[in-house]
């Protein structure tokens, strides 16, 4: 297969690859698009009406770069590989000339299979998407009937999910298999009534484990088939799988994607970082977050699980509220998190991202042991379908905290690419130990430092002082001391029983009230020791007239950018509560956690306490 020649344009680089047309074409496209696509409109790129409209309540008004190149491919019906930077806006991308072909061939009442697949490597995604393409959907007052399939789904629930068919299906590549497997989905119905696959997050869909399965599903689906594929970064998976499903199809990279510098993250995200021994991180992130030192919300990362609850236990008794998203927690808790932050109820998750089952290469796809409980003790097994990073959506993520360095320059980008989403700016900041100065010198190389010298692009980081920093080590050094390992396993197996509990009935209340998310608070205070009073505030004395400067700036910032309340989900409050099946939990429904630095009075001073209570009983 022959190559056409690569020509950058403004924002786009487009590679064509087809067989059959000649250089010369392939040259016609890119010069046409290079005079036409740079300010279009939604509405010039040819989408529905009902689909702006829908776009426009939701705050979106100009496609981004992607989406102004491949949207009209798509509506011609192309085959598409899309290669941009996180955040950029690839799901509006295939989504909207997907729904628009939707709207205008209704699909035939004969088919006995969906229209169209969207495949995404994790049930997160699953989820998010599924509420997006929903939200599209009825903006739009269209009929069209979407699924998700989890593979927690029994034969019988993937059975009524496959009845009808709906028009879009979402899941999982195995939970197409399996349904293939059972006689559930028909090879032969797929090949009668397939017209779109999407591969989305592709350069992820191999590396956890579906190789196998998209093979099998692959050998269904019809020459005619519209095929899709989206991806953050180009790897010889996304290749691999090219191969596997893309008859000729056109290639769409946006420059940053590539293996240049200020590549792929996004350019709106300025990146920081802190140098400092591993045993000083918790006095540094204290001091970031105590003195505001960084936007809210701030998504953390770690790397083990022990190590989230570790921060979490320590914020506790500095009355920093926060929550802690990780692969053993059931998937209904974990999507009720998600929603949570997004929703703004609070406004610091620590997130542990290294997918196990990869790591210790046990492939544990379609393992739900964190919902299985033992006699005793619920088994922790992790979730291999977990993906709390790799494309999710966080919405307003200002600041994302690198509170170990990730394993790879793959996982940097993808931490990084969680704030500074579309328009909006971000920023990072990672902390990192003399042991991770060689991940974090790699991953400057790559991300196209010259090596050894100081970073243009991960800048140290301005505002934090080393006085500003000892002023608060006596008082972080004592209380790191008081998290114990023992203090932190059996929060670990606290949080993850009272998160047992919580799925079930949130399994059980959101099958009524999908749009509700009030309900359980995920902050909830773990530890066992009261959080001493004077913990709460830093006293001015402690505080050197640059670090207030510094906090003061980041204030007025937040200011400027209209961020000083927590985002609200509209019509969150109070919706429920009357037939709200939860009832036991309704007297802890969330509210607003005290800014830190304000008292609490002696009533909610043990949040965790209370609900061991209620859970209890
Ligand atoms: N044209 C637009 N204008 C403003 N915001 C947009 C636009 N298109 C998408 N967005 C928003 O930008 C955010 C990121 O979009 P999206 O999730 O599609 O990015 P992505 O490229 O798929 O990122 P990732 O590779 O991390 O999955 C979403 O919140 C989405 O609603």
């Amino acid at each position: 297969m022959a190559k056409s020649k690569q020509k950058p344009q403004n924002n786009t680089l487009i590679l064509q690859q087809e067989e059959n047309k000649p250089q010369e074409q392939a040259e016609n496209i890119q010069t046409q698009q290079e005079e036409e696509e740079e300010e279009k409109s939604f509405e010039e790129l040819g989408v529905d009406p009902r689909l702006i409209r829908a776009l426009s309540k939701k705050s979106i008004e100009k496609p981004t770069p992607i989406q102004r190149v491949a949207i009209p491919l798509i509506l011609e019906g192309k085959d598409v590989v899309a290669r941009a930077k996180t955040g950029s806006g690839k799901t509006f991308a295939y989504l909207l000339p997907l729904l628009q072909k939707l709207f205008s061939d209704m699909p035939s009442k004969k088919n006995l299979a969906p229209t169209a697949f969207i495949l995404v490597p994790t049930r997160e995604l699953c989820q998010q998407l599924y509420l997006e393409v929903m939200s599209l959907i009825e903006l739009c007052r269209v009929q069209l009937k979407v699924v998700q399939l989890t593979s927690a789904m029994s034969a019988s629930d993937l059975k009524t999910a496959l009845a009808g068919p709906p028009d879009v299906l979402v899941s999982t590549p195995a939970c197409i298999q399996k349904s293939l497997s059972n006689g559930i989905l028909q090879a032969k119905a797929i090949q009668d009534s397939l017209s779109v696959l999407v591969l989305d997050e592709a350069d992820l869909l191999l590396s956890y484990g579906y190789e196998d399965d998209l093979k099998a599903l692959t050998a269904h689906v019809p020459k005619r088939c519209q095929c899709l594929l989206m991806s953050a970064t180009s790897s010889t998976d996304v290749d691999k799988l090219k191969k596997l499903v893309l008859h000729n199809p056109y290639i769409l990279t946006l420059p940053e994607v590539g293996d240049v510098k200020d590549d792929i993250i996004p350019k709106n995200v300025q990146q920081f970082y802190i140098s400092c021994s591993a045993r000083d991180k918790l006095l540094h992130i204290f001091a970031l977050l105590k003195l505001e030192l960084v936007q809210k919300k701030v998504l953390i990362f770690t790397n083990t699980i022990d190590m989230s609850y570790r921060l979490k236990l320590f914020f506790e008794q500095f009355g920093i509220k926060s929550a802690v998203l990780n692969a053993e927690l059931p998937q209904n808790s974990r999507l009720h998190i998600l929603e949570e932050f997004n929703a703004g109820l609070f406004d610091y998750l620590i997130a542990n991202d290294v997918n196990q089952s990869i790591a210790t290469g046990q492939n544990d796809k379609e393992s739900h042991g964190a919902g299985k409980k033992s006699k005793r003790f619920p088994k922790r097994k992790l979730d291999g379908e977990f993906g709390v990073v790799r494309g999710i959506d966080f919405k307003n993520v200002h600041t994302v905290i690198n509170y170990e360095m990730p394993q790879s320059a793959a996982g940097y980008v993808h931490r990084i690419g969680r704030t500074g989403r579309a328009y909006n700016t971000g920023a990072s900041v990672s902390l990192v130990s003399p042991e991770e100065m060689n991940v974090f010198e790699d991953i400057k190389s790559i991300l196209g430092e010259n090596g050894g010298e100081d970073s243009k692009f991960i800048a140290p980081f301005p505002l934090l002082s080393k006085n500003a920093v000892e002023s608060l080590r006596y008082r972080a050094e004592d209380v790191a001391r008081s998290v114990t390992k023992i203090a932190i396993k059996e929060s670990r197996a606290q949080d993850l029983r009272n998160e047992i509990l919580n799925s079930e009935k949130l399994k059980a209340h959101f099958q009524d009230n999908p749009k509700d998310l009030d309900l359980l608070k995920h902050d909830k205070v773990l530890s066992k020791k009261e959080p001493a009073p004077h913990l709460r505030d830093v006293p001015e004395y402690l505080l050197d007239p640059t670090t207030q400067e510094a906090s003061k700036i980041v204030k007025l910032a937040r200011a400027a950018m209209g961020n000083t309340n927590p985002v609200r989900r509209k019509g969150f409050k109070g919706k429920f509560r009357s037939k709200n099946p939860l009832k036991t939990f309704s007297s802890e429904a969330p509210k607003r956690a005290p800014k830190a630095g304000m008292k609490r009075k002696g009533k909610d001073k043990d949040d965790g306490q209370k609900l061991k209570k209620k859970q209890y009983v």
